[in-house]
């Protein structure tokens, strides 16, 4: 699935974060992806939109290298994706929660930390700082099969952190969460945002789609429109990004 490192040219200086050319994925005969082209730029918090189905995973893993695109071209951080040595220099969030269930949290967070390179009195900090983002710190040493599931959402919110990535790919980050600490980490993610951090992920709720720099609307796999939640409102004429999408995707978005 993956290519292993071999000598490529160096990435151009100025490319985007994650760059989609003429994206298409079919499983058996049916096209899941429809050309899809998208620049998320540096710094960028880039929201995914679409019901349920639309291809928003789907996208995640191709983005991500998990995955292979069956038509166009994937790039993150300037490199041709999929490709091994890229997994060190993003963050991952999955939909299904990928972690040990007999170990402890901190356990897992250390496995995944000598994954990304991390030891000593680094790791160390960096288990503490993620999981202080998520509120767990008083969780640490609970094995995860004790964890409640938005616990486990956190903790692996927490791992994808962990080695302070320039880009973030999250998979519906705050499902399961509730409305206190979901603002909390919105406010943390605005915070990396901020700091330079690229962060796309994918989302149901509107109001966090408003927070967005700019929303992707996905729709039966086709990317129906792009720009800021503002610019969707004012095109569409609708006063929020529910009704937007109404009007320029074609139907309700959950
Ligand atoms: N490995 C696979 N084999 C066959 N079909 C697949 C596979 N993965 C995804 N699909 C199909 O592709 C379509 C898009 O799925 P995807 O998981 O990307 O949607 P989604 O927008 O992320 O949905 P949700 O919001 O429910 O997570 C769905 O119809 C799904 O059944």
């Amino acid at each position: 699935m993956f290519t292993s490192h071999t000598q490529s040219p160096s990435p151009p200086l100025h490319s985007p974060a994650v760059e989609l050319q003429s994206v298409t994925r079919a499983f058996g005969n049916r096209t899941v992806l429809k050309d899809i082209t998208l620049n998320v730029e540096h710094g960028e918090l880039f929201g995914l939109l679409g019901p349920s189905g639309s291809g928003k995973t789907t996208l995640i893993k191709l983005i991500t290298g998990i995955d292979r695109a069956d038509g166009g071209s994937v790039r993150l951080l300037g490199e041709q994706m999929p490709k091994l040595a890229m997994l060190q220099r993003f963050g991952y969030m999955a939909q299904s929660d990928a972690l040990y269930n007999e170990l402890t949290a901190k356990q897992n967070l250390q496995f995944f930390a000598s994954l990304y390179g991390l030891s000593g009195s680094d790791r160390n900090r960096r288990i503490e700082a993620s999981m202080a983002i998520v509120d767990l710190l008083d969780h640490l040493d609970k094995p995860v099969a004790a964890y409640s599931g938005g616990m486990k959402r956190r903790l692996s919110l927490a791992i994808s952190l962990l080695h302070e990535p320039e880009l973030l790919v999250l998979d519906e980050p705050t499902v399961g969460i509730d409305p206190v600490l979901r603002q909390s980490i919105w406010k943390e993610l605005l915070a990396m945002r901020d700091r330079g951090t690229t962060i796309i992920l994918t989302t149901h709720v509107m109001d966090e789609a408003d927070k967005c720099d700019r929303i992707g609307l996905i729709r039966d796999g086709h990317l129906t429109a792009v720009d800021s939640p503002a610019a969707l409102k004012l095109k569409s004429g609708t006063a929020t990004i529910e009704d937007a999408f109404i009007v320029l995707g074609g139907g309700g978005p959950a």
